[in-house]
This record gives structure tokens, C-alpha cells and sequence, in this order.
């Protein structure tokens, strides 16, 4: 009886799928060419610019600047730039979505010069711009990339030759928090030079490009080996590569490290492009990247020393990726902070750990590590959902400060400068 109610349920579930909403049928699929547009709209541009669509009984189709587009017709319905739908000023919605037929489909449609018009039953009219929908379609956004970048290892990034910001020009000048964060983006790490080595102008440069991200490591954090936290960090040991907080559901985006202080010997920073290796898993074994991104995990922070009582629990493949490019945006990688694997069978965890191995391997190959020596004047940034840190064993007093930064306010500032991100 539960088995059969069960498999009725999926049968329904099958059902929907498919397309459980029936629509009404259109007798035939009308056709509809036009001339070659590049006669009547621009003497520049080229012949290829033509367009041709055709009205699909569940879709409508276009062909336009070498792309084939379909779009749905509640989509079309939905995303109409008409004063009543939607406000321009502040770019956001007026229409109710749910009002919206879902068997909708227009009445007629048709083209003036760049403009395609579709007319609803109930006789409201819909414009669109074709370079409008070029950009917007998913075809359109599928072959492109939400965040250019450039995939390193230690040779790659020294020959480059990147160079660092000035403070001044940094903290004073649009151009020079525009160089910085250019770079910053393309390769996920990028230094500031002659900041005063204290705490307040650590934070000034902090805020002049995001949010601080407050955690329970505080506002801006200043360390030292002083074992005041539960956590290797505050020691003098070596740290193997990893990303941080990756037991926070959402990694904190960016680290800023800047070492006020070291006497003594050791204490390098090392550093990993992510993204690199994850590439190289990519080439030599798919299906292990595809494990990678697919299998979730917990890692976990727990810690009980004087007055700091901590759980935090963040669950999340190693590698995330947008799933209609397939482009990488984080991998969180920790392994001293990765928690029992409970989320998978057996034989997926076999597999995984090989996986996890395959992309070790990458991120441990010496010439994919950077290796940098922070000193007071010197502040790294370092994109935490990209780019692997670690730190050498070290002798003598170290004192390091900085703090996380919201990964979005980051990001904002950047397309405000005009910057792809
Ligand atoms: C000291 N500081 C606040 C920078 C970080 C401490 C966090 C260390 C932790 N194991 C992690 O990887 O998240
Ligand atoms: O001490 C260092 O250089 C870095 C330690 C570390 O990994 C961290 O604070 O997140
Ligand atoms: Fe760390």
C-alpha cells in the first residue's frame, strides 16, 4: 500500500516534469523571415547581422548576431521593460510573476528594425531590444564569463610581473584602487605597499574597498603564537594550504594578512591558485572535478578555550561551479577543518578520496607554489574562494593582523569602477 502510494507519487512527480501544465496546442508553428537587417540599420554593421524568428507552440525562437535563442513565453511575458511591469528607476519589478498565465502565449508578434514586439490576449504590449535579448538570453550569457580571470601557478604569476599599489595611491586615487582591484580579480591575491604597519591603517584599506566581515575571530584580528585560540593559526607551527572558514556557510570572501611585526626566523607565507589546480583535475580527470563538485561536505570548528565557546558547521562541495558554464567560483579546502563524511555511501566516498587526492597532488606540485615573506609596510589581499594559504614554521615573536572582507562589497566596488565582476 505505502510502496503503491509512493510510486503514484513519482508517476505525479514524472508527470510534472514533463510538463504536468497542459497547454493549449497551436495548429502550426508560424514562420516568419526578414530580409537582412544590416541594409536598413547600420551601414557598419556586418552581414551576418540578420535575424529571423519563428513562433513555436511552447517556445519562440531567434536567430540573431550569430545565436540561436529560444525563449520561453512566460519569460517573455515576465521580463517586459513597460513602464507598468517594471521600474526603471530603481530596476525592480512592479509585475506579479504569479499573475502571469503560464500557458501564455502571444497574440502576434513582430519586428521593426531592431525592436521585436509581442502582443498579449489581453492586448498589452511587450518590447524588446534584439542586443537586449542577445545579452540576456541564456544562449547569449552561456558563452560568457561571469569573472574573467588568470589561472596561475608560481611561474605564470612572477613572469607577469604584477605590480603592487602604492598606499596613497590606493587609499587617495581612482585609478590606483582600480589597478589594484583589476589585479586583485584577475589573479585573486594583490598587494598594497608603505602602509603604516598598524592596526588603523590596516582597516582604512580594508574599508576603502568592502565591509569588514566580523566573526568570531572579531573585527580586524591581530595575532600572535599566543595559544589564545583553539586554533593551529595562533601557534608556531606550519600551516599546509587551505582556504578559510570553510566551516561558515558562506566562506568568508577575501583575507587581508598584513605582518606588523617578526623577530625571528621562518614564517613564510606560501600561496596556491585554486583555481589552477582545479583546472588541471579538469583536464586530466572530469569526472573527478564533476565528484568534487557534486559530493557535500561539513567541516566544523569547535572550540572551548577560556571565554570563547564555538560550533560553527558549513556544508558544501570542494569545488562550486555555476551549473549552466560550469565556471568555477569556490572551492573550499581545508583539510585539518573538514568534519566526518557522513553525506555519502561507501563507494562514493572510495571515489571522492581519490578525487580529493587527484586534486592534492595539483595544489602540492612545488612549482604551483608562491612563496612570499610578509613584512610591516606590505599588506596581501587574498581572494579566500580561490586562492589556497599556508605558512611556514616560524621562531621568535610574529604579529600579524588583518581581517575578512564580504566577498559582495568587494565586487560591488569593482563594477562601480567599471570593472567586469
Ligand atoms: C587567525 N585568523 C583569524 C586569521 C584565522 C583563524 C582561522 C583558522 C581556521 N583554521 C580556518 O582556517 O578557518
Ligand atoms: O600565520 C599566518 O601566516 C597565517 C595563519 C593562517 O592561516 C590564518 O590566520 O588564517
Ligand atoms: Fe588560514
Amino acid at each position: 500500500m505505502w510502496y503503491h502510494r509512493l510510486s503514484h507519487l513519482q508517476s505525479r512527480l514524472q508527470d510534472l516534469l514533463k510538463g504536468g501544465v497542459i497547454c493549449q496546442a497551436l495548429p502550426q508553428p508560424t514562420f516568419k523571415s526578414l530580409l537582412p537587417l544590416a541594409v536598413r540599420w547600420h551601414h557598419t554593421a556586418s552581414k551576418s547581422l540578420t535575424c529571423a524568428w519563428q513562433q513555436h507552440e511552447d517556445h519562440f525562437e531567434l536567430k540573431y548576431a550569430n545565436t540561436v535563442m529560444r525563449f520561453d513565453y512566460v519569460w517573455l511575458r515576465d521580463h517586459c521593460r513597460s513602464a507598468s511591469c517594471y521600474n526603471s528607476k530603481t530596476h525592480q519589478r512592479s509585475l506579479d510573476t504569479a499573475s502571469v498565465d503560464l500557458c501564455i502565449k502571444p497574440k502576434t508578434i513582430h519586428l521593426d528594425e531592431t525592436t521585436l514586439f509581442f502582443t498579449w490576449p489581453d492586448g498589452h504590449v511587450t518590447k524588446y531590444d534584439l542586443n537586449w535579448l542577445v545579452k540576456n538570453s541564456y544562449e547569449g550569457q552561456k558563452q560568457k564569463v561571469i569573472q574573467p580571470r588568470i589561472l596561475w601557478n608560481a611561474e605564470i604569476y612572477q613572469q607577469a610581473q604584477v605590480p603592487s599599489v602604492d598606499c596613497q595611491s590606493f587609499l587617495e586615487t581612482k585609478e590606483g584602487l582600480k589597478k589594484f582591484l583589476q589585479n586583485f580579480l584577475l589573479y585573486g591575491i594583490a598587494f598594497v605597499e608603505n602602509v603604516p604597519p598598524t592596526r588603523e591603517h590596516t582597516e582604512k584599506l580594508a574599508e576603502r574597498i568592502s565591509l569588514i566581515r566580523e566573526t568570531i575571530y572579531g573585527r580586524m584580528w591581530y595575532f600572535t603564537s599566543d595559544f589564545s585560540r583553539g586554533d593551529t593559526a595562533y601557534t608556531k607551527l606550519a600551516l599546509d594550504r587551505h582556504t578559510d572558514t570553510t566551516y561558515f556557510q558562506e566562506p568568508c570572501g577575501i583575507q587581508v594578512f598584513h605582518c606588523l611585526k617578526h623577530e625571528g626566523t621562518g614564517g613564510r607565507t606560501l600561496l596556491v591558485d585554486g583555481f589552477y589546480a582545479a583546472q588541471q583535475v579538469l583536464q586530466k580527470a572530469p569526472e573527478e572535478f564533476e565528484l568534487l563538485s557534486k559530493v557535500p561536505l561539513k567541516h566544523e570548528y569547535i572550540e572551548d578555550v577560556g571565554e570563547c565557546h564555538n560550533h560553527m558547521i558549513g556544508i558544501g562541495p570542494v569545488l562550486n561551479i555555476y551549473p549552466w558554464n560550469k565556471e568555477l567560483y569556490l572551492i573550499r579546502y581545508n583539510n585539518y577543518d573538514r568534519a566526518v563524511i557522513n553525506t555519502v555511501p561507501y563507494d562514493v566516498v572510495h571515489r571522492w578520496y581519490i578525487a580529493h587526492r587527484t586534486l592534492t597532488i595539483e595544489l602540492r606540485r612545488p612549482e604551483n607554489e608562491f612563496w612570499v615573506k610578509l613584512k610591516p609596510g606590505r599588506v596581501l589581499f587574498i581572494d579566500n574562494w580561490r586562492v589556497l594559504h599556508g605558512r611556514e614554521c616560524f621562531t621568535g615573536y610574529r604579529q600579524l593582523c588583518g581581517c575578512y572582507l564580504t566577498r559582495d562589497d568587494v565586487l560591488n566596488t569593482a563594477r562601480l569602477l567599471g570593472l567586469q565582476a
